[in-house]
């Protein structure tokens, strides 16, 4: 089973606005609720991939509800821990330019904590856990080593997908795959980043640092994949965007439902990217009928 973590869970309410004016009252052309986080989104694309998976982690109040109903009705398993706030409502606005205000989200206790730790005790070496997105600042820094912890007693393979020093603590435990876009990469490292040659440079300082797979994501250029093999290149199929949140989350999926079959990194690198832009090409997360049908736009090269 692949199992998802989102500590800080959210409703994505996408706006659709011609020419956003700010200190004005604008009106939307469109809106439409999502249930949104990392880890759900990665869920809710596997579960469309048809691969079994779980999602965990804090849900409160009337916005936790509609995210625990939406996706146990689209058939995502879920082991939701209630917190007693509401969970965040995230806005992505669209409109000639991308805007994201994502919310603080609700408390989680000591209490809550323990409850995860025995949920994730659980899993067994068939298992894939992923930690993704954001922590609430009332949870320690360290959590998501802490969990890795855990999982590497029981054999657990695990994937993480955040961002700065929370990410940064995770590398010394071995993260199976780590997935920074260029701006995270530039970011955690703090260093500035320039052209190809800095991206495969610092990407490789992660691998040092103890990831054994890391994804580099580039939007529409594409993604870099740095692993034992060497440092592969794909590029990126035609089309529309038409909402690009989640696509980072979906890569992981394609990854992930590619490599839960076949282990094999670099067809499973092949069905992430071709995921993750199905995703940016549609309105909600992609289907798999839809990234399978961009798979062979997708070239892969290997660079060094
Ligand atoms: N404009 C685009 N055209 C084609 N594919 C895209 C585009 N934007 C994203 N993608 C696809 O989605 C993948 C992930 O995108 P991106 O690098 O934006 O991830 P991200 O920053 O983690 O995204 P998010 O946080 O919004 O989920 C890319 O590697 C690519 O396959
Ligand atoms: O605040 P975080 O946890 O970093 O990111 C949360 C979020 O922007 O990530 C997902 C897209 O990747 C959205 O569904 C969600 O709103």
């Amino acid at each position: 089973m692949i199992y998802t973590v989102t500590f800080n869970p959210a409703i994505d309410y996408i706006v659709n606005v011609s020419h956003f004016k700010t200190g004005e009252v604008n009106r939307v052309n469109s809106d439409i609720k999502y249930p949104g986080g990392k880890g759900i989104n990665v869920s809710r694309v596997l579960n469309n991939f048809g691969v079994d998976t779980k999602a965990l982690g804090f849900i409160g109040g009337f916005t936790g509800n509609f995210i625990k109903n939406y996706i146990e009705d689209e058939g995502v398993k879920t082991d939701f821990i209630n917190v007693k706030e509401d969970t965040r409502i995230n806005v992505k606005l669209k409109s000639n330019e991308e805007t994201e205000i994502n919310g603080y989200g609700p408390t989680i206790t000591e209490e809550n904590l323990n409850s995860l730790f025995d949920k994730i005790k659980k899993l067994n070496s068939e298992d894939i856990l992923v930690l993704a997105g954001n922590v609430q600042k009332s949870v320690p820094r360290d959590i998501y080593a802490q969990i890795q912890n855990i999982c590497i007693k029981n054999n657990v393979k695990v994937v993480v997908d955040t961002t700065g020093e929370a990410l940064l603590n995770t590398l010394k435990n071995k993260p199976f795959l780590i997935k920074p876009n260029k701006y995270e990469l530039s970011e955690m490292l703090n260093v500035d980043i320039d052209n190809m040659d800095d991206i495969i440079h610092y990407a490789k300082k992660l691998i040092d640092m103890g990831a054994q797979n890391v994804i580099i994501s580039m939007a529409g250029d594409g993604a870099l994949l740095i692993c034992n093999e060497g440092v592969y290149k794909a590029t990126t199929p035609n089309g529309a965007v038409k909402n690009s949140v989640g696509a980072g989350d979906s890569l992981i999926a394609g990854f992930l439902a590619s490599y839960y079959k076949e282990e094999d990194i670099l067809k499973a690198f092949k069905l992430s990217v071709a995921t993750g832009s199905a995703t940016a090409f549609s309105l909600d997360l992609c289907t798999k009928e839809y990234a399978m049908s961009l798979i062979n736009q997708v070239d892969i090269k290997k660079i060094s």
